[in-house]
């Protein structure tokens, strides 16, 4: 039997003064209703595709979260959660740039009173509006010309020497978007090759895993403060060419994520002539080179620059990607999407391919695009006073807690981590071998996870320290780590964690 159902919309005022009225006549059938998608429905890469910093652990964090915020009465021996799984600086205590968010809240709200604001503020509000006309519209896919000329700028003044030019740079929402349109440009089938240093931040295997390209681990030296090694580099480069592996791109992380390392000129040199000999881009991914506190940040793009001026008949055809963003630094603006790229030595049709990529997602944030023109141009005159007090406050605190947490890993027992340079991250090794520590891998065995895997979860069920484990970064096989920022404030998560080690230790060492 079928039953007829008439469905009549609401009329309204104006379909009815032009005297059109719509009605429909819809059928329920009787019928098994169709299941809803399950994962084999699914493009297999999506569910390859790993990103541990979200995974299984932070997952479980969130589970933690709502318990306590719930209920008063839980049973956990910790109050709240610290979230040291990813570089959130704002998501801890870090506060936003007063300079910052005073030019976002005109740009925002362009009627807002602006009475109490620098006057300066209120001057860069105005450029900024005059070319974009307004946050809420979509601006030029390559991104505004305003900003892309800052940035220029921005480059030449770190750099000295190099002469950016504005139509080779990108916006981009975020750099994870620049790496996405790198990574999918250069897939041209499962033979495309991306070498990536292990341990790497896993936007790069999950995006090579979306375009279903190969992956190629070079192995940072973890006992030479995390520094690349040429020679396994040629190495392997010369093993993959045997196997017809169509190498495309080498990506550096500099300063280094999970690392923490900082690379000096030299290192950088050795790879630039990599990429000359070999045809392979460069993507240096540079989104901490303000976070360096020994040491200091040598962009790929100085360093290329003077080697093509030296030797133009060797280097003029390397192909640089440099990628930025609002994101890190001592802004730490990531949930504004703020970010951009600059490409050297790419020809003009294979940057037009770029710019199409990025105009089929029409623009990146016009705000975070404006961020961006705030970090590269940061204030000269009303505003410069608060501004330096305050990114040099959050710059000494980082440097102060990055210092601590690692005396504190060094003095824990079978623990062994490297002096910070940079970023916002330590990576501790956890020596934990099968002859000291036989109860803990055969729990491990028997709860079917890596050795990292289950410090780390206990960890957290026994703190409400979030931390990620080193295999969600890649790690020499048999060797463990951890991540864990250093942008918690206090020390009290710090001698929570040293208790929490103690036992761990008691409970498994034999
Ligand atoms: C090395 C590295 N590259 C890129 C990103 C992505 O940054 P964004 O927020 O700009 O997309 C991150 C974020 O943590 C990162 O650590």
């Amino acid at each position: 039997m079928l039953k007829t159902l008439t469905i009549r919309p609401l009329s309204l005022d104006t379909l009815a003064k032009s005297s059109l009225s719509i009605s429909r006549n819809y059928t329920i059938g009787h019928f098994t209703p169709a299941p809803p998608l399950n994962t084999q429905d699914l493009n297999p890469r999506t569910i390859e595709a790993k990103y541990a910093v979200r995974g299984k652990i932070p997952q479980r964090a969130e589970e933690l979260k709502k318990l306590i915020e719930r209920n008063e009465d839980h049973n956990l021996p910790f109050n709240e959660i610290i979230f040291a799984n990813i570089g959130n600086p704002q998501q801890l205590d870090q506060q936003p740039l007063t300079w910052y968010r005073q030019v976002l809240s005109i740009l925002e709200n362009p009627s807002i009173n602006t009475e109490n604001y620098p006057q300066d503020v209120v001057e860069r509000a105005k450029v900024i509006l005059k070319d974009v006309g307004s946050v809420g519209a979509y601006s030029n896919s390559q991104g505004s010309l305003l900003v892309r000329g800052s940035i220029a700028n921005y480059i030449n003044r770190r750099d000295g020497g190099s002469q950016a030019n504005r139509n080779d740079i990108y916006l981009t929402s975020g750099a994870s978007a620049a790496v996405q349109y790198l990574l999918q440009l250069l897939s041209v089938n499962e033979r495309s090759g991306f070498l990536i240093p292990i341990p790497q931040y896993p936007l790069y295997t999950a995006s090579i895993a979306l375009n279903n390209a190969k992956p190629i681990g070079y192995f940072l030296d973890e006992s030479n403060n995390w520094l690349t090694d040429p020679k396994q580099l040629r190495h392997l480069i010369q093993e993959n060419k045997s196997k017809n592996i169509d190498l495309k791109a080498l990506v550096v992380i500099n300063p280094g994520n999970p690392t923490g390392s900082v690379l000096k000129e030299n290192d950088i040199k050795e790879i630039i002539n990599i990429a000359a000999e070999f045809g392979i881009v460069i993507i240096a991914d540079e989104v901490y080179q303000d976070n360096v506190y020994d040491g200091e940040f040598i962009s790929f793009k100085k360093v290329l620059s003077s080697m093509i001026r030296q030797h133009p008949e060797l280097y003029q055809h390397v192909q640089l990607a440099s990628l930025h963003s609002t994101s890190k630094g001592l802004g730490g603006e990531c949930g504004q999407r703020g970010g951009y790229m600059e490409l050297v030595g790419f020809e003009p049709e294979v940057k037009s391919i770029i710019l199409k990529l990025c105009s089929i997602n029409l623009c990146s944030v016009v705000s975070g695009q404006a961020l961006v023109e705030l970090m590269v141009n940061p204030p000269h005159d009303d505003s410069l006073p608060l501004f330096k007090e305050q990114t040099s406050t959050i710059y000494n605190n980082l440097k102060e807690r990055a210092l601590t947490l690692h005396t504190a890993f060094n003095n824990m027992q079978d623990v062994t981590c490297n002096k910070p340079q940079g970023a916002m991250y330590l990576f501790p090794k956890l020596n934990f071998d099968k002859l000291t520590y036989p109860k803990l891998f055969s729990k491990a065995k028997n709860e079917d996870c890596e050795i990292d895997e289950l410090y780390c979860i206990e960890l957290l069920e026994a703190t409400g320290i979030c931390t990620v484990p080193g295999s969600g970064f890649g790690q020499v096989p048999n060797t463990y780590h951890l991540r864990t920022t250093f942008l918690p404030p206090g020390t009290d998560w710090i001698h929570r964690w040293e208790e929490f080690h103690k036992k761990f230790v008691a409970t498994y060492k034999n």
